[in-house]
């Protein structure tokens, strides 16, 4: 379906029994939450990104109106008007705030996109319950933590459930829509016709831990850093076989790196500390080590590889 045709559908879209979602509010304006309030407004939705500071707002901004000019030159080859039109509707969409709390006073979702860390997580949460009315959803972007361990923070199980997007959301088709035996018919509903509305194809996973495409990417791409370590190949072959042998578009080292090697620590720490009898998930020297010097991937310059200034 086209771009302007997702944004109609959505307008009839919503029927009996589950809320219609109107406005979102993305908290965290990182890889993750620029790209899902992006996606967002882009197919019609009022969309307020929350972040720490009004600095890292600005550059999140900066950074949706850049990937939307890319949107807008492959969807409006032959019309500039309307591409200009697109762009700027899109952005009047979008608001920004530095408070949680305030931006979720008057919403229907909440998306969290944070870092991946429980405690901070449920922190969040916490202060939201009390902040959204009644209605509002509850949904985490949590790579590996489970949903239901950030949903007791709250008093609303059955409006909570997890949203996992894939990274770059603008060009992922996939979304995992997961379920808690807490989370209402409704609910589910309104999170299944969110992910259609914005343009995804959504796939139910139970709240297992990576859901899905996770349970089998992480050991995928362990394996690869394991196999670094111990020098049997080097990054650039590994990455090279995976493509030319596999098909996969990008290599699992230059993946990693894509990913963010903090939230990979993040979630491999985390893993370790919930299964520590699976030697699968034992720390990795090479990645601590680059975390530690700050070397966090694409997004920082530098990781298992060397990036163009960000
Ligand atoms: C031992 C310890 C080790 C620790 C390991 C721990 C591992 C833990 C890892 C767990 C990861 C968990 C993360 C998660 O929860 C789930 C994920 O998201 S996993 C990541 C999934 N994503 C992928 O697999 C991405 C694979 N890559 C690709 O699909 C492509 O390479 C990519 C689309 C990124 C880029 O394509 P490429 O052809 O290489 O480059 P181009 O720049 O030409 O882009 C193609 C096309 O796409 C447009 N585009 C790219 N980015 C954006 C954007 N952000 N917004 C809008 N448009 C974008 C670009 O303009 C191009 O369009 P054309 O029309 O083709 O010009
Ligand atoms: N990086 C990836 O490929 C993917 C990550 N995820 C998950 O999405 C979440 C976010 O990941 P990324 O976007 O990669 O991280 P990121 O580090 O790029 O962005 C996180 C953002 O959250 C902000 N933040 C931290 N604490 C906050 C708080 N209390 N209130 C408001 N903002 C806060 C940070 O300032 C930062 O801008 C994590 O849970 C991660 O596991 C899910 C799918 C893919």
């Amino acid at each position: 379906m086209s771009l302007m045709g997702t944004v109609l559908k959505r307008s009839f879209s919503s029927s009996a029994g589950r809320a219609a979602i109107k406005h979102v509010t993305v908290i965290g304006g990182g890889l993750m939450g620029s790209g899902i309030a992006q996606v967002a407004a882009q197919t019609g939705h009022d969309v307020t990104m929350v972040d720490m500071s009004e600095d890292i707002l600005s550059k999140s901004t900066k950074y949706i109106e850049k990937n939307l000019t890319r949107v807008v030159k492959k969807k409006f080859k032959d019309d500039a008007e309307g591409g200009e039109k697109f762009l700027r509707e899109t952005m009047a969409r979008l608001s920004t705030n530095t408070d949680a709390n305030n931006a979720a006073q008057k919403t229907d979702l909440v998306i969290e996109a944070i870092v991946e860390n429980l405690d901070v997580k449920q922190k969040l949460f916490s202060g939201l319950d009390k902040a959204a009315p009644q209605h509002t959803i509850f949904a985490s972007n949590t790579s590996s933590l489970p949903i239901k361990d950030i949903s007791v923070s709250t008093s609303r199980a059955d409006r909570f459930g997890g949203l996992h997007f894939f990274n770059p959301v603008p060009i992922m088709k996939l979304l995992e829509v997961i379920r808690l035996p807490e989370t209402s018919d409704a609910t589910f509903q309104s999170l299944m016709d969110f992910g259609q509305a914005v343009g995804k194809t959504t796939v139910e996973a139970k709240d297992t831990p990576g859901f899905i495409v996770n349970r089998l990417l992480v050991p995928y791409i362990m394996e690869a850093v394991r196999l670094l370590e111990r020098g049997d190949a080097s990054a650039r072959d590994i990455d090279v076989a995976m493509k030319l042998g596999a098909g996969y578009p990008m290599g699992p080292i230059e993946l990693a790196d894509y990913v963010g090697l903090d939230t990979c620590k993040f979630i491999i720490d985390g893993w370790n500390k919930s299964m520590p009898d699976n030697p699968l998930f034992n720390p990795s020297p090479m990645l601590n080590k680059l975390v530690s010097e700050e070397k966090l991937g694409v997004k920082t310059g530098e990781g298992f590889y060397k990036y163009g200034k960000k």
